[in-house]
């Protein structure tokens, strides 16, 4: 079995900008590959073949010593993102690895695949696709993953453009009661380079959204969060 991994970034360390352990210290792991194609994905370089010459097959001894140059001994925390990560196999070897030297380990993954390696995680978010992506969900995977993980590791987390999404997010919710549930602003303008703009127009779809959730009885153990490090360094990647 290859035990390599399809590596596009490492970076960090950073704060966790999404999610169950927002605000978190963690390095970043960015893997090569989806099996989605989402319309407004921000970090659509990992499958549409723009970056395929910067990706580089690196084993986790490898990955594990890039960390350490980064970020020396100033993290304890890796967020394994993508593209889908869950596409891999060979993450098993990182995350023992990672592991094996006290480091906690968090995984972004859009719920669409399985991997037995899943279950190590510590920090699991799943983040099922809004109609806005264009995608289709796969309930019955959905359905599978979360039995088999504990309700302690793992959250879910639905981006949200629309009123549309908002409805999709409450049926997730619904389907999946004891799981946390976080709603994230979605950044409709992934082109621009200008942060300052940005924050302002990303700042009124947060409030838009606090809005939509406070006012609604069925949305009363949601989380409603921004993409924290886009309102800070705006579409940079790499941060
Ligand atoms: C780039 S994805 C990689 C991991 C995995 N493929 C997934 O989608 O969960 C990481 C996170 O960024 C979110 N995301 C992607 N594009 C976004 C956008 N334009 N606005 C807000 N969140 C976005 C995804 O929904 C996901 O939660
Ligand atoms: N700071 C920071 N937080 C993040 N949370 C999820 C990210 C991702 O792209 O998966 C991400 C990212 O790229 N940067
Ligand atoms: S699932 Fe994640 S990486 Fe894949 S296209 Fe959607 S947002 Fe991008
Ligand atoms: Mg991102």
């Amino acid at each position: 079995m290859n035990k390599k991994i399809p590596v596009l970034e490492i970076f960090g360390p950073t704060i966790q900008g999404e999610g169950m352990v927002i605000g978190q210290k963690t390095m970043f792991v960015r893997t090569s590959g989806c099996d989605y194609r989402c319309v407004w994905c921000d970090s659509a370089f990992t499958w549409d073949g723009s970056a395929k010459d910067d990706i580089r097959m690196l084993t986790a001894e490898q990955i594990w010593s890039e960390l350490l140059e980064l970020g020396g001994n100033s993290f304890k925390h890796v967020t394994i993102s993508g593209g889908n990560p869950a596409l891999l196999q060979s993450i098993s070897y990182l995350v023992e690895l990672l592991h094996d030297n006290g480091v906690k380990v968090a995984l972004e993954t859009q719920g669409s695949k399985w991997k037995d390696w899943m279950k190590a995680i510590d920090d699991l978010t799943l983040s099922p696709k809004p109609p806005s992506s264009t995608m289709k969900t796969d309930f019955a995977m959905l359905d599978s993953i979360i039995s088999k993980l504990e309700m302690n590791k793992i959250s879910l987390k639905v981006v949200v453009f629309n009123d549309e999404d908002l409805l999709y997010a409450k049926k997730v919710h619904q389907r999946y009661p004891n799981v946390p549930f976080f709603v994230q602003v979605g950044n409709d303008d992934i082109e621009t380079t200008s942060t300052a703009d940005l924050r302002e127009h990303l700042f009124v779809k947060y409030e838009w959204l606090i809005e939509k959730v406070m006012k609604d009885e069925e949305m009363n153990f949601v989380r409603v969060l921004p993409q924290l490090h886009t309102y800070i360094w705006g579409n940079k990647r790499g941060v």
